[in-house]
């Protein structure tokens, strides 16, 4: 029996910390009013003894015995008074205590829901990222906004399943203290009912995870949807896109019908067996000449038990029918097969030398037989200088930005800063040194203001220098709302000109040691991008700077370039030695001694 609450418990256990010790509390209040009831039922013995005019009590053995001597020395009428009393008594004692402990039932339940949301959203962003690379969108998302909920719902279950075997424990402990043989007989069909209710709810595993792996598919498509409503209606593919969703949405209708009926087939058929197992230990303890007035308390005790059973076997059936969405809810939750977050200890205060690329080679996990994207890269980026980083679509531009941002690590060599190992440095601490502004890297859903403070305590003239700064400031004056200008989800209320120098405003607030600049204004106009430049070289000497981008003006203003071409460093030199080359001759250029 208590197999079927494990997946329950555990989660319970993973999620509720601190609350599990209130456990003990419900299993106390389940055992306490269950107690209140079977004495209230065993007192219809003398209730009938009395009514039926039946003072015989040989026969009574037990249990039976005891409550026939309640109220004895009282005449009939009396007694029959006290004891209905005593009767109501313990029914509003045990109604009390069922209320409180469903108070602390659904407390509890509401701690473990927030705690399994709160759980998966902190590992969302703990988890090392190479994971969302990995990782399909729609299946986050269905775990986020489905599954937690179903496994929220078992929690729940699991703790009104301890309820239920609470009263299912005691109850029977009456019956067994009022007849072991028909117990016995009762006990032996409980388990056969449980064995073949357990039979078909093993059934019910499969289609769970059909309905949760329809049920990611469905929100990928649903992402889908939302964020390329654009490239849907300029290809004039809604009808395609409208079959697929169907398709998508069928699949989990179909899938969900499969489990409902088998789930659905499951209360009727419990039904049934639990009304033959009752009638046959009724007549059965009438053919054993069991006393009429312990039949009577008995068939209570049962008709009582009855519902406890049947939830308990409920319970046993949801958990098999949300075992796909437990399943998804404890892989996200666990952490031993995803990757790490950076680690590291050293402290790190802004550059004082150079950054050193020391033979890195990297290729992104799960790309399977693609190339290698950088081989044995060795370049250098030194301090208070402009960087360029440049080489045609795909030489691993960007891939260096995430090396150095850590989003993911080196396969071979090792990134050095100022000769310090960047895999032993405070991932923390070091990206409070640098900043990007990214063609990648969106906008919150909040105003300007918030957008370009973003992660930063900036007051609003630090907010509007930055904005100045990167020529974002013209433009935010003339929305009626100015800073306070909502820019909607990604920036949606925004031309990509405007989104990007709130991006490089964002990045400048921070005056970072390191601003890596990666296509960051490559949909700017000519004279913004210029004026943009002009605030770049003001950094020149205080502070470090690595510009990637296809377009000459833009890297007009470095110190140095870094050439890349098929996974490799081609050159490292001044930007002045080579100042007459075009962009192209550039991307082929290739230093006498990198050959
Ligand atoms: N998440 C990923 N998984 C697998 N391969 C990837 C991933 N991201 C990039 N790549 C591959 O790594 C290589 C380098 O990509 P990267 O984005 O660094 O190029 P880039 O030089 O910045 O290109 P662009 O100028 O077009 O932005 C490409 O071949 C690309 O296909």
């Amino acid at each position: 029996m208590l197999r079927m609450l494990v997946p329950g418990f555990q989660l319970l256990r993973d999620t509720l910390g601190r609350q599990l010790r209130l456990l003990p509390a419900v299993v106390l209040l389940g055992l306490a009013s269950a107690t209140l009831e079977g004495a209230g039922i065993g007192l219809i013995i003398p209730m009938l003894g009395i009514i039926a005019g039946n003072d015989d009590t040989s026969g009574l053995s037990g249990i039976s015995a005891l409550f026939e001597q309640v109220g004895e020395g009282l005449d009939d009428g009396e007694r029959l008074l006290a004891i209905a009393g005593a009767v109501l008594a313990l029914i509003c004692l045990k109604n009390v205590l069922a209320f409180a402990n469903a108070v602390l039932t659904t407390f509890i339940y509401g701690k473990a829901s927030h705690a399994i949301r709160s759980a998966l959203s902190d590992q969302l962003l703990r988890i090392g990222y190479p994971f969302f690379l990995q990782e399909n969108p729609g299946r986050l998302l269905n775990i986020i906004s489905n599954e937690s909920w179903r496994a929220s719902d078992a929690v729940q279950t699991a703790l009104s399943a301890i309820v239920h075997a609470c009263a299912a424990v005691i109850l029977l402990a009456f019956l067994l203290l009022l007849s072991w043989q028909m117990t016995l007989f009762v006990a032996t069909g409980l388990v056969l009912v449980q064995l073949a209710h357990a039979a078909l709810s093993a059934t019910l595993k499969g289609p769970s995870r059909d309905v949760t792996s329809y049920n990611s598919e469905l929100a990928a498509r649903m992402l889908h949807l939302v964020h390329a409503g654009r490239l849907i209606r300029v290809f004039g593919q809604e009808d395609r896109e409208k079959s697929a969703f169907d398709t998508a949405s069928d699949a989990v209708r179909r899938a969900g019908f499969v489990l409902q009926t088998r789930q659905g087939a499951l209360p009727p058929l419990t039904e049934v067996l639990h009304s033959a197992l009752f009638l046959a230990a009724v007549v059965s303890a009438w053919l054993v000449g069991v006393r009429f007035p312990v039949i009577v308390a008995f068939v209570v005790l049962l008709y009582r038990l009855q519902p406890h059973m049947r939830a308990l076997q409920m319970s046993w059936s949801q958990f098999q029918g949300w075992s796909g969405s437990l399943e998804e809810v404890r892989w996200l939750l666990d952490s031993s097969d995803k990757p790490k977050p950076p680690s590291g200890s050293l402290p790190v205060e802004g550059l004082g030398e150079r950054i050193e690329f020391e033979r890195v080679s990297f290729r992104y996990p799960g790309s399977g037989a693609r190339t290698i994207v950088l081989h044995a890269a060795n370049f250098e980026i030194r301090s208070g200088c402009s960087t360029a980083i440049i080489g045609r679509s795909g030489a691993g531009k960007t891939t260096i930005v995430n090396l150095l941002c850590r989003f993911v690590e080196p396969d071979e060599g090792r990134i050095l800063v100022d000769g310090v190992p960047l895999s032993e440095i405070d991932p923390a601490q070091w990206r409070r040194q640098i900043a990007v502004a990214s063609q990648d890297l969106e906008l919150v859903d909040g105003t300007i203001l918030e957008n370009i403070s973003y992660g930063q305590h900036a007051t609003f003239a630090e907010v509007e220098r930055a904005a100045r700064l990167a020529e974002a400031h013209s433009f935010i004056e003339q929305f009626p709302e100015g800073y306070g200008t909502v820019v909607g989800y990604r920036g949606a209320s925004l031309s990509a000109g405007q989104r990007q120098r709130i991006a490089l405003a964002r990045a400048l607030v921070r005056d970072p040691a390191v601003l890596i600049l990666d296509e960051a204004t490559n949909a700017v106009d000519g004279l913004s991008e210029a004026a943009i430049v002009e605030t770049l070289k003001l950094r020149a000497g205080r502070r470090t700077t690595i510009v990637i981008s296809h377009h000459r003006s833009t890297i007009s203003f470095c110190d140095d370039i870094v050439v890349l071409g098929s996974g490799r460093v081609k050159s490292q030199s001044r930007l002045s030695d080579v100042a007459s080359l075009t962009m192209d001759q550039l991307y082929e250029h290739e230093a006498p001694a990198m050959r």
